[in-house]
C-alpha cells in the first residue's frame, strides 16, 4: 500500500494544507508536519469527506466520518524539528499589548477590537541561514536575492540593511542576510526572537563541522524549526548521503531514513534545489501558522544599525506586529526617535510597513543595538514618559539585585519540579569529551536533568558564550581555556566559564551545579571603623578623609558607610587608601590613614564603617 505526503495530497485535491490538517485532526490521525505521510485508506477517507462537503456545501464532521471498526493508519512521524518551534511572532504581540505605556493610539480599543485568532492574517516567515564557515551561506543568500528579489528602482543602490524580502511562487519569505549564528544569538540574547525558521547549510563535500553543530545547537535552544540544506551538490566529490548519515549521529534523522528532519540538496552555484528549499520553507511556515495583526499596536526588533556620515543613524527594524508609519515615535531601550524616513530592503522609499517587513528607519539619535525591541508611542511626551519609567525600573531592579539573596526555591527550582542544568562542554580531545559525557549521563536523576547543549573540541568560542547566555548554561572546559576576548564577552554577559585540568574537579563542579548552588550567595561582613579627624583636599583624588582606625581594619574597595551623629549620610566604596603619600591596600586598627571615598561630602567627626561582601559556603 503506497503512502502519500500530506502536502502533495493537499495540492492534488486543491485544498490548502491547513484544511488538510483540520480533516486529519478530526479523523484522529496523528502527524508531525505537512510532509508526514499518510496511508492510502486515510486518503480515501479524506476524499470522501471533501466530496461530502462539496455536496452539502458545508464542512462535514470529520469525526463522524471515521469508521468505527477500522481506524485509519497513523501518519508517519515527521519533522519534530519543525514542531519544536512556537510561532515566534506571537510573543512580541503579548509583550506589546501588555505594555501600558508605549502603545500606538491608532487602535484605542485594541483588546476589544482585536480580531479573533483565526482572523489575524498570516505573515511571511522570517528565515535565518546558519552553518559552518565556507559552506555557502552567503552564496545561497546571494542566489536567492539575485533570482527572487524584485528589481530595484532605477539608479537605486541597495544598501546592506541586514534582511531582504524574496518573492516566491508560494508568497513572500524574509531572509535575515547577516549569516551566522552570532547575529542570531545576539538578537536572542536580548530576549527577542526574530527568526521563525533556521536553514542549516552543510557543504556536501565537507559534511558536519564544528560550527554546523553549534548552529544546530543554537536553533534547538531557540526552539526554531530547522531545515537542512545540503549545499554544493554540483561538486563531483559531493556526498549528500554521508551528510545524512552524519546527521543521524546527532539524533537528527532525515525523512528518507524514516526520521523527521527535512533535508534538501541544493547548489548555490547552479541553483539546483533552491526552489525546493523555498517550497519547504513555505510549508514549514504554513504549519507554524504564523500570524500577526497589522492593526495591532506596533512592535518590532532591531536587526542592525549603523551611523551614516551624511544621513545619521540608520536602523533596520523588523516589524513583528502592527504597522509602522513615517512620523511615528519609536522607543528603544531608554532612547527614542521619530521616523523621518523609511526605506524597504530593496532601497525604495516607503510610508508604511506591516508585519514581517524589514525596514530601514532614519530618525534615531543614537544607534540602537541588535536585538532590542522597539515599540511606538503616540507623541514625544509619551515616548519620554516610557523612557523615564524604564530608567526608574532599571534602577529599582539594579538596587534590588544588589540587596537580595537567592531563596531556596530560586536556587533549587520549584520543589518537586524536574530541574535542567544546561552545560556546554569543551575539551582537548574527542576522547575526553566522550569520557566526560559518559560520567555526566550517570549523574542524572529524576529531579535533575543534565542537558549538554554542545560538546566540542577546542577552546570555547564567543558563539558558545552567546548560546550559554540565552540558555543560562555554564561552560565547562577540560584542558582548554578561553581566550581573553571570549572571557571578556562572558563577563559582560554574566556567563560562567570554568576550566579544569583534572576530570574529577570538573565532575565536582557539576555536582555543585546539580545541587543547585548555581549562584554563590554573598553576605556582608564587618571589617572595621575609623574616625574622620580632618578632611584634606587632594588635587586629583578630591576630598580625602584623614582618619584614625579605631577598630578592625580598612581595605581598599571595601564598602563604606558614613555616619554623622546618628544618621547614615552616605553608603559607597573605599576607592583609595593612603598611608602618608603611599597608596596601600589595608590599614589596621591603631593607625592613621587617608580614606578616599567615591563621595565628596565627608566631614570632620564622621564615622566611617567598612565592610565587604563574602561568598557564603552552601551546605
Ligand atoms: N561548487 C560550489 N561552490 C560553492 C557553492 N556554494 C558556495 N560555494 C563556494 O564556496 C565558497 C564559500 O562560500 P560562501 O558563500 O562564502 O560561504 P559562507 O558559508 O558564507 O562563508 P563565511 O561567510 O566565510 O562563513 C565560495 O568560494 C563559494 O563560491 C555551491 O553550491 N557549489
Amino acid at each position: 500500500m503506497s503512502k502519500v505526503r500530506i502536502y502533495s495530497l493537499a495540492k492534488d485535491l486543491g485544498v490548502d494544507n491547513a484544511k488538510m490538517l483540520e480533516i486529519l485532526d478530526g479523523l484522529g490521525v496523528s502527524y508531525k508536519s505537512v510532509s508526514s505521510t499518510i496511508e492510502e485508506d486515510t486518503v480515501e477517507l479524506i476524499k470522501q469527506i471533501l466530496e461530502e462537503e462539496a455536496r452539502d456545501g458545508a464542512p462535514a464532521a470529520a469525526a463522524e466520518a471515521q469508521p468505527q471498526t477500522t481506524p485509519p493508519a497513523q501518519a508517519q512521524a515527521a519533522q519534530p524539528q519543525v514542531n519544536q518551534g512556537q510561532a515566534q511572532g506571537a510573543q512580541p504581540q503579548v509583550a506589546a499589548a501588555s505594555s501600558p505605556t508605549a502603545t500606538a493610539e491608532r487602535e484605542p480599543q485594541v483588546a476589544a477590537a482585536a480580531p479573533a485568532e483565526a482572523e489575524v492574517p498570516h505573515r511571511a516567515p522570517v528565515v535565518t541561514i546558519m552553518g559552518h564557515v565556507d559552506h555557502g551561506k552567503t552564496s545561497l543568500l546571494d542566489y536567492i536575492r539575485k533570482t527572487k528579489v524584485a528589481a530595484k528602482e532605477a539608479g537605486g543602490i541597495t544598501q546592506h540593511v541586514g534582511a531582504f524580502e524574496a518573492q516566491t511562487s508560494k508568497g513572500r519569505i524574509v531572509f535575515i542576510d547577516t549569516p551566522g549564528h552570532e547575529a542570531f544569538t545576539t538578537i536572542r540574547a536580548r530576549g527577542a526572537n526574530v527568526a521563525d525558521i533556521a536553514i542549516i547549510v552543510i557543504a556536501a563535500d565537507d559534511s558536519l563541522m564544528p560550527q554546523t553543530r553549534e548552529a544546530i545547537a543554537h536553533a534547538q535552544a531557540a526552539k526554531v524549526p530547522m531545515i537542512v540544506a545540503i549545499n554544493k551538490v554540483d561538486l563531483p566529490q559531493a556526498d549528500a548521503e554521508r551528510v545524512k548519515t552524519d546527521l543521524t549521529q546527532l539524533n537528527l534523522v532525515p525523512e528518507e531514513y524514516g526520521g523527521d528532519l527535512v533535508v534538501v540538496p541544493v547548489s548555490a552555484k547552479t541553483g539546483e534545489g533552491v526552489e525546493d528549499l523555498l517550497e519547504y520553507i513555505s510549508l514549514t511556515a504554513e504549519l507554524e501558522d504564523l500570524r500577526a495583526d497589522p492593526k495591532a499596536p506596533f512592535s518590532g526588533v532591531i536587526i542592525e544599525s549603523r551611523v551614516d556620515r551624511q544621513a545619521g543613524v540608520l536602523a533596520t527594524v523588523m516589524v513583528q506586529q502592527g504597522t509602522l508609519h513615517v512620523g511615528d515615535f519609536l522607543v528603544v531601550g531608554e532612547g527614542y526617535g521619530k521616523i523621518k524616513a523609511m526605506t524597504d530592503s530593496a532601497g525604495g522609499r516607503i510610508k508604511e510597513a506591516g508585519p514581517s517587513t524589514p525596514v530601514q528607519v532614519l530618525g534615531f539619535s543614537e544607534a540602537p543595538a541588535s536585538g532590542e525591541t522597539v515599540l511606538s508611542a503616540k507623541n514625544e511626551h509619551a515616548a519620554r514618559e516610557v523612557i523615564g519609567a524604564r530608567a526608574s525600573d532599571r534602577r529599582d531592579s539594579e538596587n534590588a539585585r544588589e540587596r537580595r539573596k537567592l531563596t531556596l526555591e530560586e536556587m533549587m527550582g520549584e520543589l518537586g519540579e524536574t530541574r535542567t542544568v544546561n552545560l556546554i562542554l569543551r575539551a582537548d580531545t574527542q576522547g575526553s569529551v566522550e569520557a566526560i559525557q559518559g560520567i555526566l549521563a550517570r549523574k542524572e536523576s529524576d529531579d535533575v536533568k543534565i542537558n549538554v547543549m554542545l560538546a566540542g573540541i577546542g577552546a570555547p568560542t564567543e558563539g558558545d558564550v552567546l548560546l550559554a547566555s540565552t540558555a543560562e548554561a555554564t561552560i565547562l572546559c577540560f584542558s582548554v581555556t578561553p581566550s581573553g576576548g571570549v572571557k571578556k564577552v562572558a563577563d559582560t554577559k554574566g556567563v560562567d566559564i570554568k576550566s579544569f585540568r583534572i576530570i574529577y574537579e570538573l565532575i565536582d563542579e557539576v555536582d555543585r551545579l546539580l545541587k543547585g548552588n548555581v549562584e554563590p550567595v554573598f553576605e556582608e561582613r564587618y571589617l572595621g571603623r575609623a574616625e574622620v579627624r580632618m578632611v584634606i583636599r587632594h588635587p586629583k583624588s578630591g576630598n580625602i578623609a584623614g582618619s584614625y582606625v579605631t577598630d578592625g581594619m580598612f581595605r581598599r574597595n571595601a564598602k563604606a558607610k558614613v555616619t554623622r551623629g546618628k544618621a547614615v549620610v552616605y553608603e559607597g566604596t573605599v576607592v583609595g587608601l593612603k598611608r602618608f603619600k603611599d597608596d596601600v591596600r589595608e590599614v589596621q586598627q591603631g593607625y592613621e590613614c587617608g580614606i578616599n571615598l567615591d563621595w565628596e561630602g565627608v566631614l570632620e567627626g564622621d564615622i566611617i564603617e567598612a565592610s565587604e561582601m563574602v561568598e557564603v559556603e552552601q551546605a
